[in-house]
């Protein structure tokens, strides 16, 4: 963002023309969503605060009942300029009484530390008063880069994001704290090679497909049976077209579409993997972490075929996954939860920045889980899938992510589709559902993708 403004100021746009659409961008906002109710413009020292004196300009100008609190004024550039311009009163932020529609120009992208609790206090007091509440390119007390909470308060109805959207739009405490999130375009060209998640195209099988070619999926299983089950189940309803649940013990309660290998010791394994037909073998789901775990682990990564690491295997490789991933020759998918992924790389950063560095360090497609998913792959693309169901946080659903990423892969798709499609199948199963609830609305999900 910092760079496209650059790159505007030197084709001759000046820093004022610029201010001036976002605090137009942002008024028209406030005008809709105030409907005309009495508005309170908040304007802290630098550019968000300079946004904020246009917003009140242009509201008051349009016949709003406008007031203005500020902490600190602009001391140069057009964000003076604009504070210049508010011939009104100007109230200070401590002691300005609430009023129904509150404007959020405190600190926008500047955000450098800790808002002062005070400030905090008396912003989320505002904020909680009014029936509207509008924030500039971010709520105040939200760092940019990482979404990570500086005091920012809760309750925002909506954030005008200026130009793009930031990191902190779709990470961490930016999630719950920007309400909807509205893109204003300022005429600033941001580009970047990281996207949002977005439903995917997927094609019926064609008149000439086979159970194989549709993605032979196998999913190695260990003590905890149920967990592989049910990520073997998710492969089948997530479109594979053959699923093999590889079990120490012959296996029980599973669908009779699954078809059961009961396979104990590695060279058992191996040779099963050795099948070139299999498009992508699962290992994790209630694994064990046992001897025979390892063991299981030490020839899944070394067998030729597509693998997808979950759960317990990514707890196995801990600090060794970098070193022990980057000889693989076929593709490899880790899908560690955040606990899980600190303990195989390090956190620095932004949740992008250290998911984009697992994977280059890797080699591996990585899709580290959460409210905010962020799947990176080892040549740098980055997508972010934000705001999934809260209620996907039971016990089975990542069972049942791991059986979609690979059924997804085995038919020669993409991790994003098996995250878009969990994600969505969540939203169908609606609240509290169980993780095998879950698996029931994958079918439904992918047939709003067809
Ligand atoms: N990019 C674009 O294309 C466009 C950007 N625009 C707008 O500019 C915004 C970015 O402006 P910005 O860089 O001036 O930063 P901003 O958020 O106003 O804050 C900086 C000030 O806050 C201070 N400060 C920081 N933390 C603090 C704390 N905890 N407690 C107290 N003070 C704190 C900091 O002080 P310092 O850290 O220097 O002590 C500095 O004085 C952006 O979000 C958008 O709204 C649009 O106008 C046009 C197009
Ligand atoms: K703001």
């Amino acid at each position: 963002m910092r760079a496209a403004e650059q790159r505007c100021f030197g084709a001759g746009v000046s820093q004022s023309e610029l201010m001036e659409r976002a605090s137009l961008a942002v008024a028209r906002e406030v005008a809709r969503l105030g409907a005309g109710q009495p508005v309170l413009v908040l304007a802290g020292p630098g550019n968000n605060g300079g946004d904020a004196y246009g917003v009140a300009r242009f509201l008051r100008d349009w016949g709003h009942d406008v007031a203005v609190a500020s902490i600190g004024r602009p001391a140069s550039g057009a964000a003076a300029e604009n504070a210049a311009a508010w011939h009104d009163e100007v109230e200070s932020l401590e002691q300005v009484s609430p009023r129904p529609v509150l404007v959020d120009g405190l600190f926008g992208t500047g955000m450098s530390r800790a808002l002062d609790a005070p400030v905090a206090a008396q912003l989320a007091r505002l904020v909680a008063a009014a029936s509207v509440s509008v924030a500039i390119d971010l709520p105040s007390g939200i760092e940019t880069d990482t979404g990570l909470d500086l005091g920012a308060p809760g309750g925002i109805t909506a954030t005008v994001a200026l130009g793009a959207l930031k990191p902190a739009h779709l990470l961490g405490a930016g999630l719950s704290k920007c309400g909807h999130v509205l893109l204003a375009d300022i005429g600033v060209e941001a580009a970047t090679e990281w996207r949002s998640i977005a439903r995917p195209r997927l094609e019926a099988p064609g008149p000439q497909a086979h159970k194989y070619g549709r993605g032979l999926v196998v999913v190695v299983a260990g003590s905890m049976a149920g967990a592989s089950r049910l990520a073997a189940r998710a492969a089948l309803h997530g479109g594979a077209g053959y699923v093999i649940l590889a079990a120490p013990e012959p296996a029980s309660g599973a669908p009779d579409a699954i078809v059961h290998r009961t396979i104990d010791g590695r060279d058992a394994l191996a040779e099963l993997l050795a099948d070139p037909r299999i498009g992508a073998v699962v290992i994790g789901p209630g694994l064990g972490r046992d001897e025979a775990a390892m063991n299981r682990l030490e020839v899944a990564i070394g067998c030729e075929r597509d693998l997808v690491i979950d759960g317990d295997a990514l707890s196995l490789l801990g600090k060794t996954a970098a070193e022990r991933l980057g000889t693989r020759k076929a593709s490899t998918l880790l899908t560690p939860h955040s606990g899980e992924f600190a303990r195989m790389f390090e956190a620095a950063g932004s949740k992008i920045e250290a998911t984009l560095a697992a994977a280059k360090s890797s080699g591996a497609t990585v899709i580290h889980k959460g409210a905010d998913t962020v799947i990176a792959s080892a040549g740098g693309k980055v997508v972010v899938a934000s705001a999934a169901p809260s209620w996907l946080s039971t016990a089975g659903t990542g069972d049942v992510l791991a059986g979609l990423v690979a059924a997804r892969h085995a038919a020669g798709g993409s991790a994003d589709e098996a995250v878009w499609l969990h994600s969505r199948a969540a939203r169908r199963a609606g609240p509290a559902f169980a993780a095998d609830d879950l698996i029931a609305q994958i079918p439904a999900a992918m047939g709003e993708c067809l």
